[in-house]
């Protein structure tokens, strides 16, 4: 039995950038969080030893604190695929870049540099490139999108094993934070505008969806974006179903027309799901 190198690939992980750029007295900031994960021809630094092949994971997080400074930043999807190009194009024992990129808004308080953290969704982007002549992809994405439907929701007409107490419902609050990403077709998209009408997609179909169950309504959000957004082809979601349970009042001598409702914060149902359109081509790395 011959015991091999397997799959790997190295970075810094979680580099925080924040960029101020001055526009006269107006100040404007950008605040990300860059993960950066190389690979290439790396059998010899794991059988060996032998650093030759290595760009140093302190040399990337200088290189995106050096880029902030030198080409500013702009859109997220933008910034990721200079720097995974940069790696690939400049070191020839790097075949390949991830570049994963949160970013945290902030918005403007009186006066031309106050900011207050917005404390809403993180917007994301995901970047892979083989180098600018390579195969390359982008997938956008949000996370913590919390949202909540006071009505509008029903959950029925599933399962009754010898476990189950859920009790069928026609009415109930539908909530959850929304986790996703989506894959666009190519890297040229308008990456801002791009961004906000797919949040708007998202938002409006899970406001605008009687929800059966929020199955229903991820697939919903999911084809609503794919729908209107002809740069994208394929949608990934991660939802809790963020119970909300009514609380019997009876005790007291009180009814409760859905009106007050415990907020469980877990146990919690995980809905999780693809949407792509059928002309999608695969791209399974794109994911990774
Ligand atoms: O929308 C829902 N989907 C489920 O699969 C599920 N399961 C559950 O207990 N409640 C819900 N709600």
């Amino acid at each position: 039995m011959a015991i091999v190198l397997g799959p790997n690939r190295y970075g810094k992980a979680e580099t925080r950038v924040v960029r101020v750029t001055r526009d006269g007295g107006v100040h404007r900031i950008k605040d990300l969080n860059v993960s950066v994960a190389l690979s290439g021809d790396m059998d010899e630094v794991h059988l060996t030893g032998d650093n030759a092949a290595v760009l140093p994971t302190d040399s990337q997080k200088n290189t995106v604190f050096a880029f902030a400074r030198k080409y500013g930043i702009g859109e997220i999807e933008e910034f990721g695929l200079l720097l995974a190009r940069h790696f690939v194009d400049s070191q020839p024992t790097i075949a390949h870049a991830r570049v994963e990129i949160h970013e945290y808004g902030w918005d403007r308080l009186a006066g031309p540099h106050s900011f207050v953290r917005d404390g809403g969704e993180v917007r994301t982007a995901l970047v892979h490139s083989d180098g600018s002549d390579g195969p390359e992809s982008v997938v956008s994405g949000l996370t913590d999108l919390v949202v909540l439907n006071a009505t509008g929701s029903e959950f029925h007409g599933f399962i009754q094993d010898e476990y189950t107490t859920l009790a069928p419902t026609d009415d109930r609050i539908l909530a959850t934070a929304v986790t996703a990403q989506w894959r666009h077709r190519g890297t040229g998209s308008s990456w801002g505008p791009s961004y906000a009408a797919v949040r708007s997609c998202l938002l409006d179909a899970f406001a605008g969806t009687h929800s059966l169950s929020l199955q229903q309504t991820l697939f919903q959000m999911g084809r609503r974006v794919l729908d209107e957004r002809p740069e994208t082809c394929e949608v990934r979601m991660s939802m809790p179903n963020k119970h909300h349970f009514l609380v019997d009042l009876e005790p007291f001598g009180m009814d409760n027309d859905n009106e007050v409702y415990f907020a469980a914060d877990r146990p919690y149902g995980l809905i999780e799901g693809t949407v792509l359109t059928d002309d999608a081509p695969p791209a399974p790395a794109a994911w990774n």
